[in-house]
């Protein structure tokens, strides 16, 4: 028998279950199947499998011949064979081949494939509402190292790692507004329709929860609910959802508006039975209702919480473009290069554009803009702040519907009046719906802006129509702004044009909302608008009036005033108000507000090109000063601002960068809540019990990220560690490397990190806890924590500086030895002496001043002890510092080739190095010193030791790039001798 493509076809039109089965190349359950049915269908039963039999078995050589890819071509391609999932295919890559950038309906429709850029997508994500402000949210994210992250890419959606031990059915997937969820599900089943990925899915059915708003008051089965959305299914009527791979696509979560009752809605599980849609979406959810079904839902953050928890199997965030993602959209974007990297570099360069870029509807807003700036500037430079750049955008729309609608030319950048009318009516629709959190809004709304309904759909680029009505079955029409900055900036405009042009102050409460008296017309102060525009933003705990408030005083930099030249019927007094609004802000910086608040006003100072305050900060840290300068609140403020902002990222944060002490840590905490390791050692810092419990309280904080924790050397004792472990123990910490080495610590602290280790969601996986008295109770109390079923800790330090197994004997280099020091007690006793000793010439021997170097390289960690009298210089040096010449390039501690303790009698106690001297408060002077060197880590201790017990003095951080050696510096009459293992009792 001779088999044509065509008839293959149309055999397998019919025969859907059996053609899903070969395109998953499952070809003998496929004739296994026909032959059964054929047997009971047939009135002779032998004929009818004889010829079915060699039909199938040709046509599954045929196909087997056959590329898939080449396969799926020929269905899709061919309108004569209309197969219900290749119909349903071809109208998938009908409806988001093109994605409509940041418009539904005016936009120039541009190619999904080609524009699309990969998004930053993590996988796991935490199901906390977040409810601040979005944009407070994306520059919190733009300013974490994404190291240690899970990411995945959106064609692996369902093939995360599960965090039970299911198979994923649930996706749920975050993100805030515009950072691209809709175009992430639309490029899934678009790869999909054009059989590039995901083909073990039979059919994807996208839905969003805006057009089955419309549906609420109507009851659908599951099926009838496919059928009503897509045609094709409805066609070939499938109904048996059971037998096939299913996903569904839900997309916008935040915007339903059913009450998706989990715990009230009764249970349905048959995909035939209508109910209300609420029922149907919930049962879905649950997986009561098509088990096998996988589900894919979108949502911004917070309302994520709208589904239990446990129907969820996966969540995952997406955060927008990674800085070379932005460039790969600019790239993408722009077909001119030269241009694309003009456009690149400049938003490099200006902090807000930069930050804000993470956006993907951001990237194209600034690109919209920048690209019609660039074509038609006439030397005009490019718009640098944020309020700058959505003048021009509101500019380029305008002019873009002037062009279309009212016949204007290209270059003219000037208001028309029917612009004018526009942004007024936008303008009140934004501040209006803002101030009742709308983001959404019906036909009623419109009205009452004054908005005609008919003239919306022209509202070119700004003003979007949610729906497609081509589809033609809803009955209410819903609206948005492209972007809820975008309703921020004309709901500020809105404030602003109404202040200046009638005097009335929108944001104060107890002002009358009508015009104001005549005095005011002549000369309108925005001071005062400003002022109550901080104080209101200040109140909102959330931020919800950070961005209003930062367009809003941007407004009256000079430039923009000249852009709004023509909306505006006078001229304010700016300079003099701006001035004003400046000493405003920082007046309130330095109020001691949160980072995040502070860092908005910061932004404000940006948007009004105030940059004393950061200029000042910046100054000293290039010129090294920062840490001898006593800083007021609000220079605190702007550093964190300069190091929360910067480009480079905070992977470390290192305290005595900035200033060695507690209030600088305090200061910086917003600093050290967004980098991974925190450096925070040095008995310079002098951190106490204070700061565990703001430490604490910062690790139990579901926003904080840090991973590794060094306070070794601070004074914490057992009490902060007990104030520490609160913090680690929280469900939130994500602590894995905790340092506390020479922190005094007892044996008394051991239960609390035993309950920290013991504790469910702890993730400590190394704890160093050396150079501290836990004696032999302590560990014991550690072990069984160790022991705890919950325990991650692979490495554990708890060897105590004296500890047999890091001591150290020491042997002195003979050819070091300056001639006036005499040796000793089988060379361990050196003492200075007026005579000079016999040692022959050697280019190692001090000749400058009285010293000796012992030749112990050392790389490891190690501890010795030694005994001295008089005045003596206890040190550590590398091989390269100078036996002859000067004298400073010589002394132990006065170069940067020796760490040295000087210890005497007279002076007491003091570290130098670099010639730096820090003096070390000591009731006298201890006579036995022990000195422990963490070669790797970089630090080296010195210990009072008396009657076997250590008492921290000193400890250097350092970078140890070689070996180090134990050296002695003598003054005159001064003697050392050094501890053998055999004189403690270990
Ligand atoms: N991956 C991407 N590649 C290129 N452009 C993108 C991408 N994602 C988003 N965009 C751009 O950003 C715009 C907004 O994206 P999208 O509508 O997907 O955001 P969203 O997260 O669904 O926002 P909302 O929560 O407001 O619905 C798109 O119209 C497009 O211009």
């Amino acid at each position: 028998m001779n088999i044509k493509l065509e008839n293959l076809m149309t055999f397998m039109r019919n025969e859907l279950q059996k053609f899903q089965m070969i395109l998953s190349s499952d070809y003998s359950e496929a004739a296994d199947n026909q032959e059964k049915e054929d047997e009971r269908n047939s009135a002779d039963p032998e004929q009818a499998k004889g010829s079915r039999e060699t039909f199938l078995k040709l046509s599954l050589q045929f196909l087997r011949k056959m590329r898939k890819d080449d396969l799926a071509d020929c269905l899709w391609n061919s309108e004569t064979f209309p197969t219900d999932l290749v119909s349903l295919k071809s109208s998938l890559r009908k409806r988001f081949c093109c994605v409509f950038e940041g418009l539904a309906k005016a936009g120039n429709p541009t190619l999904l494939n080609q524009i699309y850029t990969e998004l930053y997508i993590t996988e796991g994500g935490d199901r906390q509402i977040n409810e601040e402000h979005e944009v407070r949210q994306i520059e919190a994210t733009s300013r974490k190292q994404r190291v240690q992250e899970k990411t995945i890419r959106q064609e692996n959606i369902f093939k995360a790692s599960p965090e039970k031990d299911k198979p994923t059915r649930t996706v749920m997937t975050k993100g805030v507004a515009g950072i691209g969820k809709t175009v992430l599900t639309q490029k899934f089943a678009l790869d999909w329709a054009e059989n590039r990925s995901n083909q073990d899915i039979q059919f994807i059915f996208p839905f969003t929860f805006r057009e089955l708003n419309v549906l609420r008051d109507k009851r659908f089965s599951l099926v009838e609910l496919v059928h009503h959305f897509f045609n094709e299914s409805k066609e070939a009527q499938i109904c048996r959802f059971n037998d096939f791979q299913i996903v569904f696509i839900f997309d916008g979560l935040d915007e339903c508006r059913l009450p998706l009752d989990f715990s009230n809605n009764e249970v349905l599980t048959d995909v035939t039975e209508s109910t209300s849609l609420d029922v149907l979406l919930t049962n879905l959810i649950r997986g009561k209702l098509l088990p096998s079904a996988r589900l894919w839902i979108t949502t911004r953050p917070a309302a994520a919480n709208q589904i239990p928890p446990e129907c969820v199997d996966i969540v995952t965030d997406v955060k927008g473009f990674t800085d070379v993602q932005k460039e790969e959209y600019f790239r993408k974007r722009f077909v001119d290069q030269k241009q694309a990297s003009m456009v690149i570099s400049h938003i490099k360069m200006s902090q807000s554009l930069r930050i804000m870029c993470h956006i993907p509807v951001f990237c194209w807003i600034s690109a919209t803009v920048l690209e019609n700036v660039l074509k038609t500037r006439q030397g005009r430079e490019l718009p640098k702040t944020l309020t700058e750049l959505y003048i021009y955008f509101l500019l380029v729309q305008s002019k873009v519907k002037q062009l279309k609608y009212e016949g204007g030319a290209e270059t003219d950048l000037t208001w028309s009046p029917e612009s004018k009318k526009m942004i007024k009516s936008l303008g009140k629709l934004a501040f209006d719906q803002l101030q009742k959190g709308n983001l959404i809004f019906y036909e009623t709304d419109l009205a009452g802006s004054g908005i005609d309904i008919k003239a919306a759909s022209i509202y070119s680029g700004v003003f979007t129509q949610i729906f497609k009505e081509e589809r033609g079955i809803y009955q209410d029409k819903l609206f948005c702004f492209i972007h809820l900055s975008v309703q921020e900036f004309l709901a500020a405009l809105h404030v602003h044009l109404t202040f200046i042009n009638s005097g009335v102050n929108l944001l104060d409460d107890k002002q009358p909302k009508q015009r104001v008296s005549k005095a005011f017309k002549n000369q309108p102060n925005v001071r005062k608008l400003h002022q109550t525009a901080v104080d209101k933003a200040l109140q909102s705990p959330n931020g919800h009036l950070d961005l209003v408030l930062r367009i809003l005083v941007g407004l009256s930099l000079p430039a923009n005033q000249t852009l709004l030249r023509g909306l505006q019927t006078q001229t304010p007094n700016i300079l003099q108000s701006n001035q004003e609004t400046a000493e405003y802000i920082k007046k309130m910086i330095s109020d001691g507000l949160s980072a995040e608040k502070s860092i908005n006003l910061f932004h404000c100072l940006n948007e009004l090109n105030d940059r004393s305050l950061v200029d000042e900060i910046q100054q000293y840290l290039r010129s090294g000063s920062l840490s001898t300068r006593k800083l007021s609140p609000a220079q605190w403020s702007a550093l964190v601002f300069i190091l929360l902002s910067s480009e480079k990222g905070l992977e470390v944060f290192d305290l005595k960068k900035y200033s060695a002490s507690e209030e600088a840590l305090l200061m910086l905490l917003p600093v050290v809540k967004a980098s991974n390791k925190a450096l925070l050692s040095d008995s310079d810092c002098n951190l106490t019990q204070r700061s565990c419990e703001t430490l604490s309280s910062c690790l139990s904080s579901k926003s904080l990220r840090l991973q590794s924790l060094d306070l070794n050397y601070n004074c914490l004792q057992d009490v902060g560690l007990k104030q520490l472990s609160d913090g680690l123990k929280s469900p939130y910490c994500k602590l894995e490397r905790l340092s506390l080495c020479g922190c005094q610590l007892s044996e008394r602290c051991c239960k609390y990190i035993s309950s920290v280790l013991s504790s469910q969601p702890s993730k400590l996986r190394e704890l160093d806890l050396s150079n501290n008295n836990l004696r032999d109770a302590g560990v014991q109390q550690l072990c069984s924590g160790l022991e705890a079923p919950h325990c991650k800790l692979e490495t554990l330090r708890s060897v105590q500086p004296g500890g047999f197994s890091y001591w150290c004997e020491l042997d002195l280099d003979m050819n070091s030895v300056h001639r006036q020091l005499r040796l000793s007690d089988n060379n361990t006793e050196i003492r200075q002496v007026e005579d000079e000793q016999p040692y022959p010439d050697h280019p190692n021997r001090f000749q400058t001043c009285w010293q000796l170097m012992c030749r112990n390289g050392l790389t490891g960690r190690c501890y010795w002890e030694v005994e001295w009298k008089g005045a003596v210089l206890i040190s550590v040096s590398c091989k390269g510092i100078k036996r002859s010449g000067k004298s400073e390039d010589c002394r132990f501690g006065r170069n940067d080739q020796s760490w040295t303790l000087e210890c005497s009698d007279v002076f007491g106690l003091a570290a130098w190095h670099v010639n730096r001297e820090t003096t070390i408060p000591s009731s006298s002077a201890p006579h036995r010193v022990g000195v422990y060197l963490d070669h790797p880590a970089g630090t080296l201790s010195f210990y009072n030791v008396a009657f076997d017990r250590l008492k921290h003095l000193h400890t250097f951080c350092a970078t140890f790039t070689e070996p180090v050696y134990p050296s002695f510096g003598l003054w005159s009459g001064a003697s050392v001798s050094l501890c053998s293992a055999a004189s403690k009792k270990l």
